[in-house]
C-alpha cells in the first residue's frame, strides 16, 4: 500500500515535469498504480489506518507526487450533497469553464509541501472534464465547488505546476485570475 515514503516532496524533479499521457486502454501496470492512489485516499481518509501508518489525510493525489510522472489522478471527497465522489481517471482533461473563479477561503496545501503557504488560490468555479475511468471508458464530467477546485489541484500536478505557484507575489489575497496571455 502507499504511504507517506512514498510521496516525493517539492524539489524533486518529477513534481515539475509534464507527465505523459498513459495508453488508453489503461495497461495492467497502470490500472494497478491508479487502484493504489485511489486506495492511498481511502486509507487517508480512514481514521484507524491513517493512524496506524501515519497518513496524512488526502481529498486527492496526482502520479507525479509518487514519481510516475503519467496523466493518472485519484479524486475522493464528499460533493455539495454531502454525498461521497470518488474518481480514478486517466488522461483528465479540462474541457471547458466557467469565467468566474473561487477560492478556498484557507488557502491550499499539498502532500509534497511540508510547509505552510498562505494566499489565494484562483480557481474556476465550474469546471468540464474529460477523461478515462479504470475500465478504460470515457468519462465526461462537471464539477463545481470543492471538487471543481480539488480536480484543478491535481490536473496542476500533472502539468508540474504547484499551488503556490499560482498565488501572486504582490497580491497574495487576490480573487481573480491572471488575463489570459493576449495573442
Ligand atoms: O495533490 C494532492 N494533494 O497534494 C493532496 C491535497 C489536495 C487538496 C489541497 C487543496 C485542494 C486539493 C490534500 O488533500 N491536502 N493537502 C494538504 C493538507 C491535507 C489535504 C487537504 O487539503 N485536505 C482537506 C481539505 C479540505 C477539506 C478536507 N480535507
Ligand atoms: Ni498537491
Amino acid at each position: 500500500m502507499l504511504t507517506m515514503e512514498d510521496i516525493i516532496r517539492e524539489g524533486h524533479a518529477t513534481l515539475r515535469q509534464v507527465a505523459e499521457p498513459t495508453d488508453i486502454p489503461p495497461n495492467e501496470e497502470d490500472k494497478k498504480t491508479l487502484q493504489s492512489m485511489m486506495d492511498f485516499l481511502l486509507h487517508s481518509q480512514d481514521p484507524e489506518i491513517a493512524e496506524e501508518y501515519n497518513l496524512r489525510p488526502g481529498v486527492g493525489i496526482a502520479a507525479p507526487q509518487i514519481n510516475i510522472p503519467k496523466r493518472m489522478i485519484a479524486v475522493r471527497t464528499t460533493n455539495h450533497k454531502d454525498e461521497l465522489e470518488e474518481y480514478g481517471l486517466f488522461n483528465p482533461k479540462i474541457i471547458s469553464h466557467s469565467a468566474e473563479t473561487t477560492f478556498l477561503e484557507s488557502g491550499e496545501g499539498c502532500l509534497s509541501v511540508d510547509r505552510e503557504i498562505t494566499g489565494t488560490v484562483p480557481r474556476y468555479s465550474r469546471i468540464k472534464v474529460e477523461g478515462y475511468d479504470l475500465n478504460g471508458e470515457k468519462v465526461v464530467k462537471r464539477f463545481r465547488g470543492f471538487l471543481a477546485i480539488v480536480f484543478q489541484h491535481e490536473i496542476d500536478h500533472l502539468n508540474g505546476i504547484m499551488f503556490y505557484d499560482r498565488i501572486d507575489e504582490d497580491d497574495p489575497y487576490k480573487e481573480t485570475l491572471p488575463p489570459k496571455e493576449v495573442i
